[in-house]
């Protein structure tokens, strides 16, 4: 399993290894032993599917107050994404930056977003399948969300012009955004 440094601390991208044959391929897409091994230390307790069936959706800036944050550890099993993580941890030196990475059914990698950042996705080509663990439960009473068109993010979106749910219309700009982490 590589483990990839991302330029935001605790933010990284996992490859694991495939094993291709005639058949096609195997792969562990978790395995604790080597989250353990790496210094990875998470207990999930939730596994997420979602299907988005155009390309252009977007879904985020999602995440999760204390005391139920979620460390999320996403992945595509069908179609591709570009995959964004925000720190929005107010004590952080990156305070405001993102990582953004594309996941695909083909490059078969992973994104660790830690507790304390905002996360979202882009889909890149239709009925993209993205299968996410996560750390805490749902928790709607601390799903909070920030502005996918935040100016000073100024993420860089493979579109301009996304499909979002209603929820996703209407989250504030991170300056704007009452509740965040330390
Ligand atoms: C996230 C979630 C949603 N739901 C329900 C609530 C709602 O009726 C329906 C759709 O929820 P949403 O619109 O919030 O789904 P979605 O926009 O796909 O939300 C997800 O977006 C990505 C970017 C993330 O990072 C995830 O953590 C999650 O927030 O599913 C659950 O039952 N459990 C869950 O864990």
């Amino acid at each position: 399993m590589n483990i990839i440094s991302t330029k935001l601390d605790g933010v990284f991208i996992i490859e694991p290894p495939v094993f291709g044959d005639n058949r096609g391929f195997f792969l562990e897409s978790y395995n604790a032993a080597k989250f353990e091994q790496a210094g990875l230390h998470f207990s999930f307790v939730q596994d997420n599917h979602s299907l988005s069936v155009e390309a252009g959706i977007i879904r985020g800036l999602h995440y999760q107050l204390q005391p139920k944050a979620q460390t999320k550890l996403v992945r595509v099993a069908a179609g591709a994404i570009y995959d964004v993580a925000v720190d929005i941890r107010q004590s952080s030196p990156s305070f405001g930056k993102w990582v953004g990475v594309i996941l695909s059914a083909s490059n078969k990698r992973q994104l660790l977003v830690p507790k304390g950042f905002a996360h979202g996705f882009c889909t890149l080509v239709p009925n993209t399948e993205v299968l996410y663990k996560v750390d805490e439960l749902y928790s709607p009473e601390h799903d909070r969300g920030i502005a996918w068109n935040d100016h000073e993010l100024a993420i860089d979106w493979p579109t301009q012009t996304p499909i979002l749910s209603i929820k996703d219309g209407t989250h504030p700009a991170l300056k704007d955004a009452k509740e965040l982490f330390e």
